[in-house]
């Protein structure tokens, strides 16, 4: 026990020893508790072993290197004592035997400079030891005491001198004695010298000797010193000569830089000019500055005698145009003389064309200062007018379709079919119009002839009984059916000839196309160029188009004129012009110009009948053609909703959604047979469309209850998925190609025999009334039409007054690609329409951005007007001449069906007291969540708010649930097994 204690106190020992001292080892480290070195302590562990190395192996030779040794410390401290001493004994005669009889010795040997001697020696005992083991440093002390002797001998020389009968003993007593002299070192000298070269000589090897010892003390060389003077005269001269030298460089190489830079200068001119001589060339012919030739075209007779014209045709070689001239300098000097200048260009190449033809007057020219000279084109009702402030007006035909409108807006075709023949009877449109030349075949002939394709091997099946395999609600396969037998009564029903509504129950237009004058035009375009010069902004009036209810104002800016100082302007351009509102298009697409849309003083209207008897409408080939306006040019805009596929209408209350709505509801009813086009209209607003209730145009009455409406809608989505299924029995794509195959049956005596199937489109007046009631069911009823209906020839029309994202929801408007917006109260609700503002600027009452897929930009049109007397004259014609009580009566029924089906309508799919058909699924959720809420049963089943509520009131009703308890979750009462057993016993 003891030596285990003594062992363990040893080591308590060693480890203080060794946390005091330091290790040595290197192995012996810090360990964490885990056993393990970190990095810092290895560090410090390798920098504190460094240490305890050099503590524990002194080397004192080492640690004095760099300070002096004891040896020689003692030896200086012992040399001071002595020097002391020295200087104690010679100088007060102290220092007892030894100091005097020192001093007694130095004065024998050094004379009178034994006084300073203990500095002498003192000084030298110190030096050697500073630089010890330096030759330089012994030199140094042979130095001092070569000059130690030579003063002996000045001293022996001038106060002592020896004489002949003295030996050097002699001397070295009487200089110890006298305390005088030069001593034995200074005799020394005095005898080497005196008896061979004399006094004086003695003098000068002494003077000599002084010299050598100061040289050797001070290492400075008086030849050197000499040679140096003389050599540094000699350099400066050299230097001199040198500077000169390189000035005289200098001098030279600037002179040739400034030549560079001019010939640098030269050649840039000659590269700018070649430049501009370039751009001139691909400028187009029509742009570039022609003087003599006159934009009249008619010949004058009294003209006088034709003079020579000039057309401007700069001249460029080739060199000049690949600018290879300008590397070398003195082609590049030639290049430059060949370049003619603008005057020279006029001059120079005025002789090249000549026509016999008058000089106009005035040339626009461009000039940065002043105001350039209007000379534009105003556009209006697809003609166009050159106006310009120098020479007289002339007109001319604008053959060139409007701006931005793609082809199949523009379609039009020398359309002569049966159905024309059949309009003639009640329209008042005339056959015999001519065909416009600005009509062009297009993307819609493609289009049929690419969907006319069948497949060969395809055969139509005949299906007596409508299904709905893609429909997995109940109430869906209800509506379907209902709708299915409708249709099929509908379709055995004898075939009433449709006749179509004369144009004349239409307003006309009035006489004057209002709009601007030329005058005001003309002004405001002066105005416009004005205001943006005297903000330093230069544009030219390029182009001006007259619509019905904004003139838009093309402006060419200036070369180095930024796009967004025009925009920057709007407010001042509105001031100075007084303007309403103004809307800057900038640039306008496909063309170098910004647009400046300006509202007409005098807004016209544009009646819906002008449109539909304009040729445009006329020779338009879908049944769906929809009359949408006039364009910014008073072009007539006919689109076809077939092509949009589906739009978007939205606009602030009063800006006209329900006129454009009638207008194409109008379009319609004027283009299309009630068995090509079949109209569901949903108008929650009620009194909007139902005075289209009894056309024969609608599937069902116009729906006005927002309960009623989705029921509708998923009609729709179950007419599609049925359309879908009857295209994949036939082997076709599209409602053309079933159309198609189903014409090549032709008339086989079959009861069964597949019919036409009409396109369907479905309009919503308001949609915020119809997500305020159902919003889930709405949302996914549309998407789900917007995402496939085009195929099956079902198109939706949607339009709202609220613009907000809660009813533009992103996944209608992602599947709606068409928009019509109409004004705005702001910049978000024009995003949230078309994903840019703009709408914000119209000016209301059928002023629209109309934006179809397949559009860059929305384009401005004034909307067609039809009022609400002619609708009702539209219709009560129709009903008068198309019979339609019977169907009136079906589409009662049906409508009825359809409600009843409808999931949002009260009762549940089976209406009454029927519990609902997610009754049994909902409760066992319910109990296995232990969890009611009507928010979760909305979302698990995907229902909307009514129908889920209704569950839930049925499920209390049953004692599956407790009842409402404020905020709180209702409680859940049933075990699984109770529940399950109240199934059995009442469902
Ligand atoms: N294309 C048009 N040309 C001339 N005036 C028009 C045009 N469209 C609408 N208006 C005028 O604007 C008024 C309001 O139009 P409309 O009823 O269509 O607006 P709305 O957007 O449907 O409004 P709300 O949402 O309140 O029903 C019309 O009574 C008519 O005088």
């Amino acid at each position: 026990m003891a030596t285990k204690k003594k062992t363990a106190t040893d080591q308590t020992k060693e480890k203080k020893s060794s946390s005091g001292r330091t290790p040595t080892s290197k192995k012996t480290g810090t360990k964490t508790s885990s056993g393990k070195k970190t990095g810092s302590q290895k560090n410090n562990t390798g920098k504190s072993s460094k240490k305890r190395q050099s503590v524990e192996v002194p080397d004192i030779s080492r640690t004095r290197k760099t300070g002096t040794p004891v040896w020689a410390e003692v030896l200086l401290w012992l040399m001071l004592a002595f020097c002391i001493i020295l200087f104690l004994g010679t100088v007060f005669g102290a220092g007892g035997i030894i100091g005097r009889s020192i001093s007694g010795f130095f004065f024998g040997i050094f004379g009178l400079l034994a006084y300073t001697q203990p500095f002498i020696l003192f000084f030298i005992t110190a030096f050697l030891i500073a630089n010890r083991g330096s030759m330089q440093a012994w030199m140094k002390v042979l130095a001092i005491s070569l000059l130690v002797v030579s003063l002996c001998c000045f001293f022996t020389l001038v106060s002592h001198p020896l004489s002949v009968s003295m030996t050097l003993g002699d001397y070295y007593s009487s200089c110890r004695e006298e305390k005088n002299g030069g001593g034995m070192a200074g005799g020394m000298i005095y005898l080497l010298f005196s008896p061979r070269v004399g006094e004086i000589g003695t003098w000068i090897c002494n003077i000599i000797l002084f010299i050598i010892s100061m040289v050797l003390l001070t290492g400075y060389s008086v030849f050197d010193n000499i040679r140096s003077e003389g050599g540094d005269a000699l350099g400066r001269a050299r230097t001199r000569k040198q500077m000169q030298r390189e000035l005289n460089q200098q001098k030279k190489r600037r002179s040739r830089l400034q030549e560079q830079a001019k010939m640098q200068q030269e050649i840039e001119e000659i590269r700018q000019a070649n430049h501009s001589l370039a751009k001139e060339i691909r400028e187009p012919r029509r742009e570039r500055i022609v003087t003599g030739v006159s934009k009249n075209t008619t010949f004058d007779m009294n003209l006088p005698a034709p003079e020579e014209v000039h057309e401007v045709v700069p001249k460029i070689t080739s060199e000049k145009r690949t600018g290879t001239a300008v590397l070398d300098p003195s082609r590049a000097k030639k290049a430059e003389e060949a370049v003619p200048e603008p005057e020279k260009i006029k001059s120079v190449t005025a002789k090249k064309v000549t026509k016999a033809a008058t000089i106009p007057e005035n040339i626009p020219e461009k000039e940065s200062e002043t105001v350039p000279e209007l000379n534009f084109t105003i556009q209006r009702n697809g003609s166009s007018q050159v106006i310009s402030s120098a020479t007289p007006v002339a007109t001319t035909v604008s053959r060139e379709p409007s701006l931005g409108m793609p082809e199949f807006l523009q379609e039009a075709a020398s359309r002569k079919n049966a159905r024309e023949q059949a309009v003639d009877t009640g329209k008042e449109v005339s056959a015999d119009k001519p065909v416009s030349e600005t009509v062009q075949p297009t993307a819609i002939d493609k289009t049929s002839a690419e969907v006319d394709t069948v497949s060969e091997t395809g055969e139509i099946t005949a299906k007596t009984k409508l299904k709905n395999p893609h429909s997995s609600r109940e109430e869906q396969e209800q509506a379907l059916d209902s709708v299915a037998e409708e249709i099929k009564q509908n379709e055995e029903a004898p075939k009433v000839e449709y006749v179509f509504p004369p144009l004349d129950l239409l307003k006309k237009p009035s006489g004057s196309s209002g709009g601007n004058t030329n005058d005001e035009v003309t002004e405001t375009a002066r105005k416009l160029q004005e205001t943006l010069h005297s903000f330093g902004v230069n544009v030219t009036v390029t182009n001006v188009s007259c619509g019905p209810a904004v003139t838009r104002y093309e402006l060419q800016p200036e070369q180095g004129v930024k796009v967004s100082r025009i925009v920057s302007l709007a407010d001042d351009i509105k001031l100075n012009l007084a303007a309403e509102d103004i809307r800057i298009e900038a640039p306008i697409p496909g063309k170098a110009a910004v647009g400046i849309e300006v509202p007409n003083k005098e807004n016209s209207a544009v009646y819906l009948r002008e449109l539909l008897e304009s040729d445009e409408f006329q020779n338009a080939k879908s049944d769906l053609s929809f009359a949408v306006g006039k364009d910014i040019a008073g072009k007539v805009v006919v689109t076809d909703i077939a092509k949009m596929p589906h739009l978007l209408i939205a606009g602030a209350t009063g800006s006209g959604k329900s006129v454009c709505i009638n207008t194409l509801i109008m379009s319609i009813i004027y283009k299309a047979d009630p068995e090509d086009v079949k109209l569901i209209m949903i108008d929650p607003k009620v009194v909007e469309l139902s005075v289209y209730n009894g056309i024969p145009h609608l599937f069902i009455p116009v729906v006005t209850d927002p309960k009623k409406a989705s029921g509708a809608l998923n009609w729709g989505v179950a007419e599609m998925t049925d359309r879908y299924q009857k295209f994949a029995d036939a082997g076709v794509r599209d409602l053309k190609g079933y159309n198609a195959r189903v014409e090549q049956l032709g008339d086989i005596d079959d009861p069964n025999k597949p019919k036409k199937l009409p396109q369907i489109v479905i309009i919503v007046d308001e949609l915020a009334d119809l997500m305020m009631v159902a919003p889930g069911e709405v949302e996914d009823a549309i998407c789900r039409l917007a995402q496939l209906a085009r195929a099956a020839g079902i198109h939706l029309i949607i339009a709202t007054q609220r613009p907000s994202v809660n009813v533009i929801t992103g996944l209608i408007k992602a599947n709606m690609p068409s928009r019509i917006a109409f004004s705005v109260t702001s910049g978000v609700d024009s995003r949230t329409i078309l994903d840019m503002t703009g709408a914000e600027k119209l000016l209301g009452k059928g002023d629209m951005l109309f934006y179809p897929q397949g559009y860059s930009k929305p384009v401005r049109v004034q909307g067609s007007f039809v009022s609400d007397a002619e609708v009702s004259k539209v219709t009560e014609f129709l009903t008068q001449k198309n019979d339609m009580s019977v169907y009136h009566k079906q589409m009662e029924a049906r409508m009825n069906t359809v409600a009843q089906s409808s999931p949002a309508a009260p009762g549940g799919a089976g209406g009454g007291n029927e519990l609902d058909s997610h009754f049994a699924e909902a409760g066992k959720f319910i109990i296995e969540k232990d969890k009611a809420s009507i928010g979760m049963l909305q979302r698990v089943f995907k229902i909307g708010f009514n129908r889920a509520a209704r569950i839930m009131d049925q499920l209390s009703e049953a004692g599956v649930v407790g009842p409402e308890e404020g905020t709180k979750p209702r409680k859940v009462l049933m075990s699984m097994e109770e529940f399950e057993q109240y199934i059995d016993e009442n469902v």
